[in-house]
This record gives structure tokens, C-alpha cells and sequence, in this order.
């Protein structure tokens, strides 16, 4: 089983140049390219999105976190001593500026790095593997689909007119070797995501070919993923994009610290 990180190097408040970090731990890379590789996830806190279905609630909707110095961070990924992969996840780990530092001391240290991304906020930093995630209209919270208890309020439009940046997405794919990858709910967002990935063709120097576009069922449960994995597969092969499971909620469902 994935272990969390000791609770006891997590403290109340900042000093500049600490992380919130809402939780560390071992685990399965669950997507994408490198799924199934062993990696420690170091998961931030805050997001600029509020995605209606975020399975990371407590890092968007309601950020929980301790502050942590970059040394205690790297101290705790070192404790994994098996790991040789890091992936530095969200909330949005761009939006805070000691992700930087992070990483380059993880690189330092010998660690492949994988940063996880909405792909709205350009950061050059070694990263050996940029994840890219943007947000499709279909991800834009309502009263209607808004986690139980929350009120989307201002989100519903902020989210709408920040969740694609193409300058940003232009640079992470210009800089490093990039995978993108899409959140599907339905075809409608397999052809937004085209419209898309066609505008980041035009106007970025390197190319961006469809087996790096990847179609990742919607889905934080087994039960969930169930229903829509064989609609994302067959989008996956009608497009030529490749499909990505979510390995983790296969294994562990929606356990926390997976
Ligand atoms: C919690 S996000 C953190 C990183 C960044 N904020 C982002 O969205 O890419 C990590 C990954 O989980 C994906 N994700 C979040 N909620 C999901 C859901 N309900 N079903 C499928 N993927 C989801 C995101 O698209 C992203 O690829
Ligand atoms: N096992 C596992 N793999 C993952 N790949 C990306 C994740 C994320 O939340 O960013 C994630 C996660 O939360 N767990
Ligand atoms: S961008 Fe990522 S962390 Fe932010 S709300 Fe959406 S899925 Fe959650
Ligand atoms: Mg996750």
C-alpha cells in the first residue's frame, strides 16, 4: 500500500519559500505514459480552477495543507528509497514559485520529474516529463454539478475564462517532453479537445503528435470509470489518440493516499 508522509515534519504556517503540501506518499503512477512506475506523488495545495469534478477537492474547493520547507520535502521523498520517479501534483503546483526549487533539487538528487498541470501557468524548472491537463468547457462547475455543500458562485465564470491559456500551453510543449492529457466526459469533448490541440499545433515550433494526446475517462470511483472506459477507448481509436486508465482507482478505488 502507498504510505503517507510522517505528519510530524508538517507545520502551521509559512516562511517564505515553504510548500503547502496536502499530502505525500508511494504509489503506482496511475496515468498516462509512465503508468505503473513507482513514484512518490508530492501533491501542493491551491488551485487558480475550480473543475466541477476534481478528485483532488481538498487541494481546489477547500485547500487543506501544512507548510514545508523544500529540504523537508526532499527528506520525506528521500524516506521511498526505491523510488527513482517524482511526480509533483496538485491542486497546481505552477502557481507556486518554490515548485522550482523543488525540483531542481529532486533533479539534482538524480529523480526523474513528472509535474502534473492544468497547463495555465508557464514555469521553467527541470522537468523531465511536463503532464499536461487543460480544461475542457466540460470541466466548468454549475450549481448544478458543484461538489455537495458548495456554491460555485464567482467559479463558474472565472473558471470558464482561465481554464485555457495558449501561451502557456504553447511554451510547456516548446520546453519539454509533454504528454496532454484530457479529462473526458463525452465526445463533445473529444472534439473541443482537436479544436485545441490543432491551435497549439499552429502556433508552437515543435510538433505535438497523437500519441502524445491522451483521453482519460472522467471518473474518481471503479464503479464510475466502469461506465465510461469503453466510450473514452473507442473515441481513442476512432481519433488515433491514445487512451490512458486511471491504474489507481482501478487498484485502490478512490482510497486516500493512492
Ligand atoms: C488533481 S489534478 C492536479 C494537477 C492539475 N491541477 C491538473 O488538473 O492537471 C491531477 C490529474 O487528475 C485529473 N483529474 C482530476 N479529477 C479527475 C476526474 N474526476 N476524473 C479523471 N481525471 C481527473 C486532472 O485532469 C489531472 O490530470
Ligand atoms: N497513483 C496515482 N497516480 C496519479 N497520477 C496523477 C495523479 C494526480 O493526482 O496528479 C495521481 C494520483 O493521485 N495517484
Ligand atoms: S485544475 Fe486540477 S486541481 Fe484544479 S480543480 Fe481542476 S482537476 Fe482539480
Ligand atoms: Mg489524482
Amino acid at each position: 500500500m502507498p504510505v503517507n508522509a510522517d505528519r510530524t515534519t508538517l507545520r502551521e504556517s509559512a516562511d517564505e519559500g515553504d510548500l503547502p503540501v496536502n499530502e505525500l506518499f508511494y504509489s503506482l503512477q496511475g496515468e498516462g505514459k509512465l503508468a505503473g512506475v513507482p513514484s512518490v506523488f508530492v501533491r501542493t495545495s491551491g488551485c487558480n480552477l475550480r473543475c466541477w469534478f476534481c478528485d483532488s477537492y481538498h487541494t481546489s474547493w477547500e485547500p487543506t495543507h501544512a507548510w514545508m520547507t523544500v529540504d523537508d520535502v526532499v527528506g520525506e521523498v528521500e524516506r521511498h528509497d526505491r523510488a527513482q520517479h517524482v511526480v509533483l501534483t496538485g491542486g497546481e503546483p505552477l502557481l507556486h514559485e518554490s515548485s522550482v526549487e523543488l525540483l531542481e533539487r529532486l533533479s539534482a538528487a538524480g529523480y526523474h520529474t513528472t509535474v502534473e498541470t492544468n497547463g495555465t501557468i508557464y514555469r521553467e524548472a527541470p522537468v523531465d516529463l511536463a503532464s499536461v491537463s487543460p480544461k475542457l468547457a466540460s470541466s466548468t462547475p454549475t450549481a448544478a454539478n458543484a461538489p455537495e455543500g458548495t456554491d460555485p458562485g464567482v467559479w463558474t465564470d472565472r473558471h470558464d475564462e482561465k481554464r485555457i491559456d495558449l501561451d502557456a500551453l504553447v511554451r510547456l510543449v516548446e520546453t519539454y517532453e509533454t504528454q496532454v492529457k484530457f479529462v473526458v466526459t463525452g465526445r463533445e469533448d473529444v472534439e473541443e479537445a482537436t479544436d485545441l490541440v490543432e491551435a497549439v499545433r499552429e502556433h508552437a515550433s515543435v510538433a505535438v503528435p497523437d500519441a502524445d494526446v491522451l483521453l482519460m475517462p472522467e471518473g474518481t470511483t471503479r464503479e464510475a470509470l466502469a461506465e465510461r472506459r469503453h466510450l473514452v477507448a473507442d473515441l481513442a481509436t476512432e481519433y488515433g489518440y491514445r487512451y490512458t486508465p486511471r491504474l489507481h482507482v482501478d487498484l485502490w478505488d478512490d482510497a486516500p493516499g493512492t
